[in-house]
């Protein structure tokens, strides 16, 4: 690969860039983004070689572009490309929903959807930003990419080799199941550490609350720290699956809510057991 462009040089396109730097890759790496502050950091930092304001200027000679802007941003970045796109530039992109994505790279590409290739590296943070960008936050973290029968194999191909050089393990699957999986182990706990911080700072005895919370609080609600305008657009674009998944759960806590007004402790006791050990078995695998 000789040139990458990154539309979104934050935490996720930034550690792409670093990553790519560190695995040698000789690929120049131009960024594009939304302020010139950002892009002025980014350069600062050295995470990207060049920074472009102009959308086809920027796509001249490219190998690959890479989207990583809130993914209700996918449209106008889309739009603004296809008027440059060469038929041998691979697209994809980094946002945690994928039906949306699709659909409107669809739209939006037309013939040219089979160069696209929907991707969602499984790693993060509650931070974003370039300066949160770092060089191994891929590394032995798992990436989904969602092709359909339209997309060109190569240019699935090239898309894994991009996250294999990042450190990454790669794993395909259909869009649909990858927003409804994510719905229930990411979009949720979001929802929830978001919905209890909130519940809690708009008493009139937050300060209190805050003042004695502890770990428990602290690794619950890590993620209630998160980018706002991320958040917005992931909950909205995957709305069908989220509402399920908030069904789900709500049923949960009225089976708990229920245990509880009977002071059913064999009821809890079992239902904190289950929990504890399928927790427990979770990140043994996964430590591994
Ligand atoms: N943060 C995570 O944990 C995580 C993990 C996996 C995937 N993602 C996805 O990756 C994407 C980026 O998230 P992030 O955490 O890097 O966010 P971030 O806020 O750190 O970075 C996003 C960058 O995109 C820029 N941007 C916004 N609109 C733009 C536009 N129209 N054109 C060009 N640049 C634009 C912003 O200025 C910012 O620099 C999102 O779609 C998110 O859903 C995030
Ligand atoms: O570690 C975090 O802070 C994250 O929220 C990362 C996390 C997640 O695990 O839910 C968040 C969103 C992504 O799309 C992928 C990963």
């Amino acid at each position: 690969m000789k040139k990458i462009v990154i539309f979104g040089v934050g935490l996720i396109g930034g550690s792409v860039a670093l990553a790519l730097k560190k695995a040698g890759s000789a690929a120049q790496i131009i960024g594009v983004g939304r302020s010139t502050d950002s892009m002025q950091s980014a350069l600062d930092l050295g995470v990207i070689d060049a920074a472009c304001s102009d959308a086809s200027q920027a796509l001249q000679y490219a190998d690959m572009v890479l989207i990583a802007a809130p993914v209700a941003q996918t449209a106008s970045i889309l739009t603004s490309i296809k008027p440059a796109l060469a038929p041998s530039t691979v697209i994809t992109d980094a946002g945690s929903t994928k039906s949306d994505v699709l659909a409107c790279a669809q739209e939006i590409l037309g013939e040219q959807f089979n160069q696209f290739v929907g991707g969602h590296p499984i790693a993060g943070a509650e931070k974003s930003g370039v300066t949160a960008a770092t060089t191994d936050l891929y590394r032995n973290k798992n990436v989904v990419l969602t092709p359909t029968e339209a997309t060109n194999a190569d240019a699935v191909q090239r898309v894994r080799e991009l996250w294999q050089l990042c450190g990454a393990s790669v794993t395909e699957m259909p869009a649909a199941t990858h927003d409804s999986i994510f719905a229930a182990v990411s979009h949720l706990p979001h929802l929830l550490a978001f919905a209890l911080v909130d519940d809690i700072a708009s008493r009139q005895n937050a300060e209190q609350l805050f003042g004695f919370a502890a770990s428990g609080f602290r690794d619950f609600t890590r993620i209630a720290g998160s980018h706002p305008e991320m958040w917005r657009d992931i909950s909205l674009a995957n709305r069908t699956a989220l509402l399920s998944e908030i069904t789900a759960y709500q049923d949960e806590l009225s089976r708990l809510k229920h245990m509880l007004e009977q002071s059913d402790g064999d009821a809890l006791h079992t239902l904190f057991e289950r929990a504890s050990t399928a927790r427990n078995n979770w990140a043994k695998l996964r430590d591994q």
